[in-house]
């Protein structure tokens, strides 16, 4: 087998094998005018689609910089070969038709003016030749039913055609168009037990092949799906029914001298890929490849130049050796792969072959004179202008080659500038990292410090509000104990004045008989010996425990009909005033909130002497503690208007009197609170001096 046209062998490979060396040493000098050669053969590589969804990645695309006609297969993640084909087609991009169209209409179009050409499907098993040359499941058209529509109809039609078709299995030729038993030229069937005439090479040709002739596209077209039907295909692992045999269609334009021969051959494997157990079956698959193999051979042996070609290594190629060596017939060879990166071995192998086949060349004279029985000098014409087109040849793979290590060369060195600048921002990454660190570190210490401050500050702003509050407790605390001592003070003085009052009064009572006296002590003595007088109390003080000392609601206090409104707060010198001020008898109306009313009335003391009422209307706002009033010996003071018992009653008295001041007292401090009690002691303290001297008056 010829070795692969790799980058790294081609040239070596080329200068080996080219058993010309010999020959071009004695060559004529004369080189062949480059436009007298011609390639035979040109190559088209045809890419399927993708076999699965699942695999994304493909290995062929197109060289970028080198049109459409530079496919690049990509041997790993760097690696990559190119093979400067004669036209690419992805069938992704591009249908059968418009494949059709751009590669194989123009040879047809020849065809119908009398020229030969040949279209073979070449490359693996599974890799889209059935696929191309009939059509896919999805009633596309292929090669097959296009070209013959197109020769058939069309502008130019040639309006008749003889179409026969045969296969080549397992190195017999089988008559697809007969059938045993209808076919009078039929020569047997053959061992798959379909009845298909086998047919003899004769030249050539197959021997006595059935044809169809007419000029209908459409029927010819019916019965050739017919026969594709009867193909041999087989289940392998490659392809779930891959073509066993090589299937030749043969179109004859009769009128014009016209042909078109359309060949699918069956895929090139290997023996373990296919899946072949058991001899027999490794027998065929090698028989198969037979055909594949000897095309190869003839194609690289044109293709080098070889003295003999072996045509007759396969029927295959003894049917196509026309095609090769007739000087008016072209060779379009339909490369089809896989994109599947697990088909990259076969697909190198079939682009290298497709590489190879490019190579072929033919002097534009040298066969017909050949065929005249040609003389040394053609001879050395036509090697000479194979060797031409292998020294092009070569000069091209090494142009590619430098081009190649350029671009390696370069690579390389871009890859190195990555590699560098991806060390650099590694590292750069890392110092950013590391600078992350400290930053937040230093923030987290930043942080603590002033939570650390803002806490010292809160504590020490604490400290002092809870020593203002202590101050201002402080404060408040000595300034009621200052107003304590004082109002102690103002009653130590009442109680002194009182004292006076009871001493000048008793003096009077003393001077002025019992009946001066009688009328306010009787009232006195009703007062405090009443039992209703203590209920009185009890229930007052009850009510003015629930009386908000800061209540402002006033007291109405009624005096002689007329109506006056007094804060609520009473003082125990407006008590006092109270309890001197005149007042008419029987005429007091009590305010809603009285607590505590206590009336001193002097009756008469003497005819036509002026009534003197003293009233004591307090108001008291009695809070915690109750005071403690004593009550022992006030039951006596019934007898408040007995001559007889002067110290019992002074006593008594005494007693009424501190019971008098313990609430009033009281009042007085609860009074303070409320703020307006300085104002109101004042008036009231007004008040006092001149109703104690009515009351001295009254004494006197
Ligand atoms: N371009 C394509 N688009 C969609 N499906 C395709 C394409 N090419 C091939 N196939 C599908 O892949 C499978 C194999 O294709 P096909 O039979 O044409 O391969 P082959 O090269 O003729 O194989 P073998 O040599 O074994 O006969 C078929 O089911 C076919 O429909």
């Amino acid at each position: 087998m010829a070795p692969t046209p790799s980058p790294s062998t081609r040239s070596q490979f080329t200068i080996i094998k080219t058993p010309q060396t010999k020959q071009r040493l004695n060559f004529n000098s004369k080189t062949p005018n480059p436009d007298q050669t011609d390639h035979p053969i040109e190559v088209i590589g045809r890419i399927r689609n993708h076999t699965t969804e699942k695999s994304p990645n493909s290995i062929l695309q197109l060289n970028p910089d080198n049109n459409d006609q530079t496919l690049r297969v990509r041997t790993d993640a760097t690696g990559y070969r190119d093979f400067t084909l004669d036209g690419v087609s992805f069938s992704e991009e591009e249908s059968v038709e418009s494949f059709y169209k751009r590669f194989v209409e123009e040879r047809v179009k020849g065809v119908k003016v009398g020229d030969k050409c040949t279209v073979v499907m070449y490359g693996p098993t599974g890799a889209g030749k059935s696929h191309t040359m009939f059509g896919g499941k999805k009633k596309e058209c292929g090669i097959v039913y296009r070209s013959l529509r197109d020769v058939l109809g069309g502008d130019g039609g040639v309006g008749f055609v003889q179409v026969s078709v045969v296969e080549v299995y397992n190195e017999e030729i089988y008559d697809l168009l007969s059938t045993c038993g209808s076919s009078s030229l039929g020569f047997g069937c053959h061992k798959g037990g379909s009845n298909k005439a086998r047919l003899e090479v004769m030249g050539k040709k197959a021997k006595n092949a059935t044809f169809i002739s007419g000029t209908e596209a459409g029927k010819i077209s019916k019965e050739i799906a017919k026969v594709e039907k009867r193909r041999i295909v087989k289940s392998t692992l490659c392809n779930e029914r891959s073509s066993r045999s090589h299937c030749i269609i043969i179109l004859d334009v009769p009128t014009v001298g016209g042909r078109l021969i359309l060949v699918d051959m069956a895929g090139s494997e290997n023996i373990d890929q296919a899946g072949q157990t058991g001899f027999e079956a490794k027998m065929q698959t090698a028989k198969i490849n037979q055909g594949n193999i000897a095309l190869k051979r003839v194609v690289e042996s044109i293709a080098n130049g070889d003295s003999h070609v072996p045509f007759r290594d396969s029927k295959l190629t003894m049917l196509l050796q026309d095609s090769f060596e007739d000087d008016k017939s072209k060779i379009l060879m339909i490369l089809c792969a896989s994109p599947d990166p697990k088909e990259m071995h076969k697909t190198l192998c079939t682009l290298e072959y497709g590489a190879k086949a490019k190579c072929i060349v033919r002097g534009s004279h040298t066969l017909s004179k050949d065929k005249n029985g040609g003389d040394e000098s053609s001879s050395a014409v036509i090697l000479g202008t194979r060797i031409a087109a292998m020294d092009e040849f070569i000069s091209k793979l090494q142009s590619e080659k430098k081009q190649q290590e350029k671009e390696r060369n370069d690579a390389t060195k871009q890859l190195k500038k990555k590699e560098e600048e991806v060390a650099a921002l590694r590292s750069l990454l890392l110092r950013k990292e590391a600078c992350a660190t400290n930053e937040e570190e230093a923030i987290e210490e930043k942080v603590n410090e002033k939570t650390q401050s803002l806490k010292a500050e809160l504590e020490k702003k604490l400290e002092e509000c809870r020593r203002m509050a202590e101050e201002f407790v402080e404060m408040e605390r000595r300034r009621m104990e200052e107003r304590m001592v004082q109002q102690q003070e103002e009653v130590e003085m009442m109680r002194r004045r009182l004292e006076e009052i009871e001493v000048e009064f008793r003096r009077s009572r003393g001077g002025g008989g019992n009946d001066e006296t009688s009328g306010f002590a009787k009232r006195l003595g009703s007062l405090y010996s009443d039992d209703d007088m203590v209920k009185s109390m009890d229930l007052d003080m009850g009510k003015s425990m629930d009386f908000d000392m800061g209540d402002p609601e006033p007291v109405k206090q009624v005096w002689g009909g007329a109506v006056s409104y007094q804060p609520s707060s009473n003082t125990i010198s407006r008590d006092l005033s109270n309890v001197l001020q005149p007042k008419p008898q029987e005429n007091i109306m009590y305010a809603d909130r009285v607590c505590l009313s206590t009336v001193f009335e002097e009756e008469e003391v003497e005819e036509d002497e002026e009534k003197v009422i003293v009233e004591d209307k307090s108001i008291c706002s009695i809070t915690t503690p109750k005071p403690s009033l004593k009550f022992e010996g006030l039951g006596k003071e019934n007898c408040f208007n007995s001559t007889t018992n002067d110290k019992e009653s002074a006593s008594s008295r005494k007693l009424r009197i501190e019971n008098i001041f313990t609430l009033c007292g009281n009042q007085r401090e609860l009074s303070q609170h409320t703020g307006n009690d300085e104002k109101v002691l004042q008036a009231k303290n007004d008040q006092v001096l001149p109703t104690t001297n009515k009351a001295e008056a009254l004494a006197v």
